[in-house]
């Protein structure tokens, strides 16, 4: 099953989950709409007709939820009375911390094992430094930035763009390297205003320049920023919000790839009574964390990203 917000790579995931658990001898099944589809036992058997679709395409075909039902005891016992009658014993979920909760506190009122795959392009879950979705979500910010670019260039504007990420700044951090942005707002840095206008004033008054500022949504200041710029550079200044179409779209290789990993790997840890591990890619390696290394801690963008944006903070 897929949960929270849809990632690119969870389609890939989800295929390969099901082909390993065909390998392995077990009869897999997939849930539809996430947690909300578990409470409503939509719950089929896996057909081939179905992953076959599933290398290429955005978003998940099992469709997804957040769900206000599954904190209430009395849903998720309605949930496990549908598990019980297709006789399914381990659960696979591809999400983000809040769905590897939901599914902890499942287990602890119902014992039913679960793994669990990082899927969000918030790229915020403590323990792995990569999610499904975050590249091919980069990649497309990347090229909206590169377009809006293009106009900033020709009209000599100033434009602040904000990308997604909910309370993490690394899309938006990442994204600003990658794109040789002016300014970055992000909840991990300090910004400092005075110096920026400093900063920017040479190539403000040689009149030809223009200014591309990134803002995480975390940081609620995308229009605050705008207005400064617009007050403080004499800049025509535009706010583009990139919103979800940062979010779909077909999976680059790297997702395909670590969608087809983390699938293979969550099943045969299962399979092999590894149980309630949350698969995981550190330092180059592929492995597993128990949930309370994963959903009890707080995700640290790491230093050497953070080092490359300092200068554009200040
Ligand atoms: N402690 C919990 N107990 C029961 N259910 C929970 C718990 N925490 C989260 N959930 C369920 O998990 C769902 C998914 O969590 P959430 O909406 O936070 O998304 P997520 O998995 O963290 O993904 P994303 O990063 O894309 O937002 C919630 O809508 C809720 O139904
Ligand atoms: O699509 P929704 O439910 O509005 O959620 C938006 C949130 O989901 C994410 O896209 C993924 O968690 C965040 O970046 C964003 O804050």
């Amino acid at each position: 099953m897929t949960s929270g917000g849809d990632a690119a790579g969870m389609n890939p995931a989800v295929k390969a989950a099901v082909e390993r658990a065909r390998q392995l001898g077990m009869k897999p099944f997939v849930i539809y709409d996430g947690l909300e589809g578990l409470i409503d036992g939509k719950i089929k058997a896996a057909t081939r007709d179905l992953t076959c679709e599933m290398s290429h395409r955005g978003g998940t075909l099992l469709r997804s939820s957040r769900s206000k039902r599954f904190f209430e005891y009395s849903y998720r016992e309605q949930a496990y009375k549908h598990l019980k009658d297709n006789n399914i014993e381990h659960l696979v979920i591809a999400g983000g911390d809040g769905s590897f909760r939901a599914l902890n506190d499942f287990f602890n009122d119902f014992q039913v094992p679960f793994a669990g795959i990082p899927a969000t392009i918030d790229n915020d879950i403590a323990g792995t430094d990569y999610c499904l979705g975050v590249d091919t979500a980069q990649n497309i910010i990347l090229n909206c930035i590169d377009t809006i670019r293009d106009t900033a260039q020709s009209h000599h504007r100033a434009f602040v763009i904000e990308t997604m990420g909910r309370d993490c700044g690394y899309l938006a951090m990442t994204a600003a390297i990658c794109s040789g942005a002016d300014i970055l707002v992000v909840p991990e840095l300090p910004y400092d205003l005075e110096s920026i206008k400093k900063r920017l004033q040479p190539q403000i008054e040689e009149g030809v320049g223009y200014v591309i500022a990134i803002v995480a949504e975390g940081t609620k200041k995308a229009q605050e920023l705008t207005d400064w710029l617009s007050t403080n550079t004499g800049m025509d200044t535009r706010l583009t919000v990139l919103g979800h179409m940062q979010r779909g779209g077909a999976p680059s290789a790297r997702d395909r790839l670590m969608g087809a990993r983390f699938g293979t790997r969550a099943v045969e840890a299962l399979h092999s009574g590894n149980i309630n591990r949350i698969m995981v890619y550190h330092d180059g390696h592929h492995g597993e964390c128990a949930l309370d290394q994963v959903a009890g801690q707080k995700y640290h963008v790491s230093q050497s990203i953070i080092k490359l944006c300092e200068d554009m903070t200040r």
